[in-house]
């Protein structure tokens, strides 16, 4: 013990660290590192401080508001641990100074990342560079750190990501049946019909088949005429969108037989026709400064975002909204694109999702909900964030120790499973289909197509019944070929690359499929005229893949509560037996012996809540809390 203390502390102290990231889980991560005896950081950040990133990012405060984030984090642990060395780079990732040699000089990366783009891009400079990465991510009480060393485990893309969830345009357009497709509607299809630019495509009006009649003039009905009054502007769209396209699609029998049938909703029967005189007397304070303070609420005396409106409240807030965009931020009328930080377009949007949720028989909700649901934001838990970064250290250190066997993957759970918070999970295997493209150097004017299959795709890739594509073109497909198609597939190569643009430098990506396995990746071919005919005798240089570990190299199948999982794990699973759920191999299924507490978690988050991941500031990828979905989540 004492030995391995000694050990892992000369190893920490000897380590050159770059983390990625000094938001929620970045600014968590720095202090732990620090106090954990790391002596060498380096920080990435490409952003600067912002009020709302104050109540969970402790290492800034409101004086650091505008400044760096990687910069002003440095500071802060420096004032605690000033004899360390913290290099700040206030610059993005991708920046081309960040190449291969300068990942080269780390032992070990730590991403605490929120996009999916970033953190695929440091995985493949990873890779390139042959320097272990630990991977993160949270979002509200759900996290997971993930190890990734290259040919020891799978690295960040060997797996598929969920889609992120969309939704049918009908169900936007026609039948809504959740709230948050009222708040679809409302962002993508109205605010940008109104208020964003015209020439981009718009589903506001798909509806029955009947409405084609009245489609030629359902524009002019969102155009503004010159000089038209905006109340009555107002009242026109609301009666269109919320009166007569409700009663347009209820004339569709069909369509609601087995559905809730929406009520249409006219302005004057929630709204009072003297509106105008009182919206003239408006808290003009309030509304007059233009930008993003305005605000209908504020102009309508209507203070706080956890209040449910009335539907006659949401209809005063839809006008006002409208008219205040019309009057004080006119010069953006036509341009606007929601933003979940632009206070009256997320009141624009609250009041019509709203409207459309009354109508259709569905929940209301209040503005700070509307807010999440419309920024894809699930509120973010700063106990979560320190819980992961404490993870993170805690990888990065067995990385460090080369301590293969006890790497995890370990998942923080909303709710515990056998009063576990934390499950650490065995790290799959590298995926033989990572769709990483592997890079293959080849004198395309010598091989032949049938050297490549043999000696790349066969004997390397593993691949016995492969079939391989360029673009939509087939070049190669196993079986009992006849002897002309033997002849084909000899010469295609030389053929197929010849009448490209030769020599080919700039890359062909080939995408080899082996359906009986179910393996595929994609190659990128590029010319090189000699070879070092004793190093290289094939004539041929593949890259960016590493023969997978073999399978029996991970004798102790076992997760959970094994010795080799994490102190911090252990003490969550402390009064836990054995486990029972072992990891064959990542082709193949993971193998759970009994009804596992895995799915009774799985089913108990579902229960809660669906299961929400957040990629990407963009994408909302909801996962169904199925024991497949838990099984293959991923960050
Ligand atoms: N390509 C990139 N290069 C450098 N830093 C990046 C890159 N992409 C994202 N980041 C940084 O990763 C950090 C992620 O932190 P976090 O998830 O807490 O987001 P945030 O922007 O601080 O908060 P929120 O998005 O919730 O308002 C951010 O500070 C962001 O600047
Ligand atoms: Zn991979």
């Amino acid at each position: 013990m004492a030995s391995s203390h000694s050990h892992s502390i000369a190893d920490i102290k000897g380590a050159k660290v770059l983390m990625v990231g000094a938001g929620g889980i970045g600014c968590e991560l720095l202090k732990t590192l620090a106090l954990s005896g790391f002596r060498d950081i380096h920080i990435i950040d490409m952003d600067t401080i912002e009020v709302s990133n104050l109540n969970r990012q402790f290492l800034f405060r409101q004086s650091h508001v505008g400044q760096s984030k990687a910069k002003v984090a440095r500071d802060a642990v420096l004032k605690f641990r000033p004899d360390i060395s913290i290099t700040s780079y206030h610059a993005n990732v991708k920046d081309p100074d960040f190449n291969v040699d300068f990942f080269k000089q780390f032992s070990v990366v730590l991403n605490g990342l929120d996009n999916l783009d970033a953190r695929r891009h440091v995985n493949r400079l990873c890779l390139a560079a042959d320097v272990p990465l630990v991977e993160s991510g949270t979002t509200g009480f759900l996290g997971q750190v993930t190890v990734h060393v290259k040919g020891k485990t799978e690295c960040y893309e060997c797996q598929p990501k969920p889609a992120p969830k969309t939704y049918p345009v009908c169900t936007i357009t026609s039948t809504p049946s959740k709230f948050v497709h009222c708040i679809v509607w409302a962002k993508d299809l109205l605010f940008a019909k109104l208020l964003g630019d015209k020439n981009q495509e718009n589903d506001l009006n798909v509806r029955s088949s009947d409405a084609a009649s009245s489609s030629e003039n359902v524009d002019d009905v969102f155009e503004r005429r010159k000089d038209e009054d905006i109340e009555q502007y107002g009242r026109k769209i609301f009666d269109h969108v919320f009166g007569y396209n409700i009663e347009l699609a209820l004339s569709n029998e069909e369509t609601w037989k087995n559905r809730y049938r929406p009520k249409p909703i006219y302005s004057k029967d929630v709204l009072s026709e003297e509106l105008a005189p009182q919206n003239g007397n408006v808290d003009e304070n309030h509304a007059s400064d233009g930008g993003l303070s305005v605000s209908a609420m504020a102009s309508l005396g209507m203070k706080n975002p956890q209040d449910i409106w009335s539907v006659n409240e949401s209809s005063r807030i839809f006008l006002e909204a409208l008219r205040l965009f019309f009057t004080k931020r006119e010069k953006e009328v036509g341009n606007l694109c929601f933003d979940k930080d632009d206070q009256l377009a997320v009141e624009f949007v609250t009041a019509a999702a709203n409207i459309r949720a009354a109508s259709f028989g569905i929940p209301l909700h209040n503005l700070f909900e509307a807010k999440g649901i419309a920024g894809n934001i699930v509120h973010a838990v700063a106990t979560t964030n320190a819980v992961i970064a404490g993870l993170i250290v805690i990888e990065a250190i067995k990385v460090l120790r080369n301590d293969i066997k006890s790497y995890r993957m370990t998942y923080c759970l909303e709710h515990p499973s056998r009063n576990m918070l934390l499950m650490p999970v065995e790290p799959f295997e590298p995926n033989k289909s990572c769709y990483t493209p592997l890079s293959l150097e080849i004198n395309t004017n010598r091989s032949k197509l049938k050297d490549l299959v043999e000696k790349i795709v066969k004997a390397k890739l593993g691949m016995s019944l492969p079939l391989i594509m360029n673009a939509s073109s087939l070049l190669y497909e196993a079986g009992d070929v006849e002897d002309d198609m033997v002849a084909i597939y000899e010469a295609n190569l030389e053929k197929v690359l010849a009448e490209l643009p030769s020599p080919v430098t700039g890359g062909t990506m080939l995408t080899i499929e082996d359906y009986q396995q179910e393996l595929k990746c994609n190659i990128n071919i590029n010319h090189r005229e000699e070879f070092d005919e004793e190093k290289e005798p094939d004539g041929m240089v593949l890259s960016g893949w590493t023969q997978p570990v073999s399978a029996p190299e991970n004798k102790d199948k076992s997760i959970g509560n094994g010795a080799s999982t994490s102190d911090a794990t252990i003490a969550a699973a402390e009064s836990e037996k054995d486990d029972d759920i072992g990891i064959v191999s990542p082709l193949k299924k993971r193998k759970l012996p009994d009804d596992s507490d895995i799915s009774k978690a799985a089913a108990e988050t579902k229960n809660h809540k669906q299961l929400q991941v957040i990629d990407d500031e963009d994408d909302l990828v909801v996962l169904e809390g199925n024991l497949d979905g838990f099984k293959k989540r991923r960050l």
